[in-house]
């Protein structure tokens, strides 16, 4: 049975699994949600996620929620598809598992935060906040001091090949891009050429275009 992803063109975690899906070169049909008229707070989509949040996944009978749970399934299930996404060396996995606790919970805090200000808000006729702008972004470079010595040290965050650590930043690295917050990234040498070597993998090429 086709792997199905119900999600949001605008949503950072619904691109993580289309990249995801992406880099193993898998067929998928993209469901798009219509949240405006709260569509994933509603059955069906609730006997999905419960929470309420896109995206949601099926493949055949499995059905997920939670982005980077999704992402870690692809990785497992279609290890032997397209790009390697995980290392089998037990010391490797501890440390890329490290990364992929960062980006979770340091990175994409003030990541999304930056995100939703200054590029959803104007979307739905709202205004950003730029005192939680500033936090946020005051935020984001201590994260990128820490990431700028990691990467001058190696070539990914997990180690020296791209990772799902890698792939969970790109929907977030790519919206940054877009907005005044590039500066914070353009500042740290290591963190500029990682961000662009990881934006411009073909696979991601192909998500921006399937959503555009
Ligand atoms: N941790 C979740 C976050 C999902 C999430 O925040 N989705 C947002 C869209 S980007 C959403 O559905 N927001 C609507 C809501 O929370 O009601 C994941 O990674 O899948």
């Amino acid at each position: 049975m086709a792997i199905k992803v119900h999600g949001h063109p605008y949503s950072p975690p619904t691109k993580r699994v289309l990249l995801a899906l992406s880099e193993k070169g898998l067929d998928y049909e993209f469901v798009p949600v219509d949240m405006t008229s709260g569509q994933h707070k509603k059955e069906p989509f609730i006997s999905i996620n419960p929470f309420g949040q896109v995206p949601a996944f099926e493949d055949g009978d499995l059905k997920l929620f939670e982005s980077r749970a999704i992402t870690r399934y692809i990785a497992y299930a279609y290890a032997d598809k397209g790009t390697p996404l995980f290392d089998q060396d037990p010391k490797k996995v501890a440390i890329t598992s490290v990364w992929l606790e960062v980006e979770a919970l340091k990175f994409d805090v003030p990541g999304s935060k930056l995100s939703f200000e200054i590029l959803i808000k104007p979307v739905m006729g709202r205004t950003p906040d730029e005192g939680a702008v500033e936090q946020a972004q005051g935020e984001l470079a201590k994260v990128l001091d820490v990431y700028e010595a990691r990467l001058s040290k190696s070539k990914y965050l997990g180690g020296d090949s791209f990772t799902l650590v890698d792939l969970h930043h790109v929907p977030i690295v790519h919206n940054m891009m877009k907005t005044k917050v590039k500066a914070v990234f353009d500042a740290r040498p290591h963190v500029s050429a990682w961000a662009a070597d990881i934006l411009a993998r073909p696979a991601w090429a192909k998500v921006v275009a399937k959503l555009s």
